[in-house]
């Protein structure tokens, strides 16, 4: 009985994937049609834009869950079941009816919800694992207690597809959990909560899986609205986006796009560092003041005077006219090249009035003989001035936010000077937290774009000539090669007509149009992109002017932030989320924890605990839900890196990944020792054995973890550290270990 169950799974596999590769086939060629030229008009070209989006995501998605498309089933108390998946398949009958149901669909639901005292509705539940197309496995729990019937699959506890996920050997890189998430996991996933989410957890509890998976959900949920807007995920490192990078592809889901806060600006590559104390200063929430008083003391005034030279005269502008021109143009409140415009304005007509002062008056009676046309003349005149033009620039500059943050950081102003001798730079890269005070600066410049505007309606006459151009080469070659014939049918040049076919502002527009980048790369190159949704992992380490640039970024508010306190490492980070909030949800938010702790084995959790507990002794860390019944072992060497290298010999497993967790001035020397490990740059996570330092191992997790000279880490790098292993944890040292290690009983390490 129980191979036949085995059979008829395989069979609705292999059915399965006959309508799957139907469906490619006809994707693939509903894409080319999409490709082609379409009809005329600014709608028939949004409307095929719409369609080859749609086609490509649903080729790219039919391409990512390959392999992995179905992997549970739900029987139903009154009879039926159903199939669940990564993606939703409906058969090509009339109904179309659903074949397979997309895991987030409400069918879906007690899949991950029903247990034996609340069945929803169950007889039973089943895992199939599969390996390509060839189901290898099934595990069966049966929820309704009077069912009697039995398939020969059972899984009594019910945690056998859980555990075999939790203990398999990584790759680096993070897969989907879809198969096995847990029910506090669903409820967050499913969180009705439309505005900002906060999911709080120890380590390894899920909360990055979570977090992705609540992504996936919400592209399901608003598909219409998020696929336009993109949703946003935000890392602490490039490494760490890499590990994640994957998890929505494999969920069919591509309209993401993820960055480090050193990638939010485009156009900067952000590749330098600061201090920590730098990092601290650059994020406090009263930089946004500090950058505006950057701004109005670039919006100076003469010193004493300006002379300008006009029409063989000198005029003297002072600090008091040029105070008039200012205050006008700085109570209209605009961005300050944007409100350059209204300074020239008021410049001109004061200047335009002195001059008109100086020729016009009647010496008499001391009225102004000049009339209204007199008076735009000379206003003209001054406006061809290049004296003039250039007492405005000195006054009022055009600025780049490029330009006003190397300046203010070359001289930072309106600072205590501790503040400001730590941020003090004059030469070198852009850091991680200058991406902020630049996206800060942009909105307080905003952007004069009269030249670009101008420049662009220049390009479209002239893209507009050109397309004139081709069509009349076109419209009289085709009219000879018929004047050539003998007969010429009437109509022909009606027919042939390119003009109407197609006329050249339409041709223009299309090439305009002919954007064929999805949301997520328009977003990637466009500052004031406003995300659907973004999700920020690590959010605990976010400084308030990063989350001012963010919360720019989502005027909706749809955020699920990501974060563990306890690990928070970042100088000069927010703290509490109500206070990082505040600002801008007040106290609409919500706030989910997470409590079990799925990747760390109890016994190293043991060891881990000790560090928060050091500082706060109620400490309590998030409950393992596995034991390996190997303890973490700890070893004092004299010569570190050799005993690292006999470390990872060792313990190498044949399948998985090994991290070296070190201090930064180690790793050149333990780099040395170890084969094919790289030091320096982003870390390859698919390398066997990696070498990291505390903050690159954030969010990571490795089959065996060596910590070295644990007393060289902050508490909360060592807590982070000590609990990214899912299976084996030593410790390496020959300084004395930190006081929380040495407070840890010794039968909590493995002897020897
Ligand atoms: N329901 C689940 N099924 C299978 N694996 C799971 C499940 N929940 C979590 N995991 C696994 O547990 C590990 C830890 O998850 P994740 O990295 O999301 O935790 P985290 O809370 O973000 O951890 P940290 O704060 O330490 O970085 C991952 O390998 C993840 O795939």
């Amino acid at each position: 009985m129980s191979n036949q169950e085995l059979r008829n799974e395989q069979e609705f596999i292999d059915r399965l994937y006959a309508r799957v590769d139907v469906l490619r086939g006809r994707a693939a060629e509903s894409l080319a049609g999409a490709l082609a030229p379409v009809g005329r008009g600014r709608q028939a070209l949004l409307e095929r834009d719409v369609a080859v989006a749609e086609r490509s995501g649903l080729l790219a998605a039919l391409d990512a869950v390959d392999g992995s498309l179905c992997f549970g089933r739900i029987d139903l108390t009154a009879g039926g079941h159903h199939h669940i998946g990564r993606i939703g398949i409906r058969a090509d009958d009339p109904e179309l009816t659903p074949l397979l149901v997309d895991w987030r669909a409400p069918v879906a639901r007690p899949f991950y919800l029903a247990t034996g005292h609340t069945p929803m509705g169950l007889r039973r539940r089943r895992h199939l694992t599969t390996e390509g197309r060839e189901v290898t496995a099934l595990h069966d729990e049966i929820l309704d207690l009077d069912d009697t019937e039995r398939t020969g699959y059972e899984d009594p506890s019910g945690d056998a597809v859980l555990l075999a996920a939790l203990n398999s050997a990584r790759t680096g890189r993070m897969g989907d959990i879809v198969q096995t998430i847990q029910a506090e996991q669903d409820r967050i996933i499913r969180a009705p909560h439309r505005g900002v989410l906060v999911v709080e957890g120890g380590p390894g509890t899920g909360k990055t899986a979570v977090a992705l998976h609540r992504a996936a959900y919400l592209l399901y949920e608003h598909r219409e609205l998020l696929a336009k807007r993109a949703v946003l995920i935000v890392g602490p490192n490039p490494a760490f986006l890499g590990y994640i990078g994957e998890v929505l592809p494999a969920l069919g889901e591509t309209g993401v796009l993820l960055a480090t806060q050193g990638e939010l600006y485009p156009g900067i590559r952000a590749t330098g560092t600061d201090t920590p104390r730098a990092a601290a200063v650059k994020g406090r929430a009263d930089l946004a003041d500090v950058l505006a008083k950057a701004v109005a003391d670039r919006q100076s005034l003469p010193d004493p005077v300006i002379a300008i030279e006009h029409d063989r005269d000198l005029l003297l502008l002072d600090a008091g006219l040029a105070r008039v021109a200012r205050d006008r143009t700085r109570a209209l409140g605009l961005p300050h090249n944007v409100a350059r415009e209204h300074f020239e304005g008021h410049l001109l007509n004061t200047l335009t009035d002195m001059v008109a002062e100086r020729i016009g008056t009647d010496p008499y009676d001391g009225s102004n003989l000049l009339d209204p046309s007199d008076i735009t003349q000379i206003r003209d005149e001054l406006g061809e001035n290049p004296g003039v033009w250039a007492a405005i620039d000195q006054l009022w500059p055009v600025l780049t936010p490029q330009r006003l943050i190397t300046d203010f950081l070359a001289d930072p102003a309106h600072l205590p000077d501790g503040d400001a001798a730590a941020i003090r730079r004059t030469a070198g890269a852009w850091t991680p937290a200058d991406v902020p005070l630049l996206d800060e600066a942009a909105e307080l410049l905003g952007e004069d774009d009269r030249a670009e505007r101008a420049a662009a309606e220049a390009d479209r006459q002239q893209r507009i000539a050109f397309a004139q151009g081709v069509l009349d080469v076109s419209y009289a070659s085709r009219t000879y090669e018929f004047e050539d014939k003998e007969e010429l049918d009437d109509d022909a040049s009606e027919v042939l007509s390119a003009h109407d076919i197609m006329d050249a502002e339409r041709m223009a527009e299309r090439q305009e149009e002919d954007d064929h980048r999805s949301a997520a790369e328009r977003a990637a190159a466009d500052r004031t992109w406003a995300f659907g949704h973004i999700i920020v992992d690590e959010a605990q380490e976010l400084s308030p002017m990063a989350w001012r640039l963010l919360m720019r970024r989502c005027p909706t508010r749809s955020l699920t932030l990501v974060g563990d306190p306890a690990q928070t490492s970042q100088e000069g980070a927010v703290g509490s989320w109500a206070k990082i909030l505040e600002p801008y949800v007040q106290d609409r938010w919500e706030h989910t924890r997470l409590a079990v702790n799925y990747r760390t084995p109890a016994e190293i959790m043991d060891v881990a605990a000790a560090v928060p507990r050091a500082g706060d002794p109620g400490f309590e860390p998030p409950k393992s839900i596995r034991a390996t019944g190997v303890r973490p072992w700890l070893r004092a060497a004299d010569d570190l890196p050799a005993a690292v290298a006999r470390a990872v010999a060792e313990e190498r497993p044949a399948e998985g990944r090994v991290a070296v967790i070190a201090p930064r001035e180690l790793h050149a020397p333990l780099a040395r020792r170890l084969e094919g490990v790289r030091e320096g740059g982003e870390p390859d996570l698919t390398l066997p054995v990696v070498l990291l330092d505390p903050r690159q191992a954030k969010g990571l997790e490795f089959d065996v973890v060596l910590v070295v000279e644990p007393a060289r880490f902050g508490a909360s790098d060592l807590y982070v550290a000590l609990t990214r292993a899912t299976q084996r944890l030593g410790v390496l040292h020959r300084d004395p270990l930190p006081a929380a290690l040495r407070e840890v009983p010794a039968g909590e390490w493995a002897e020897g």
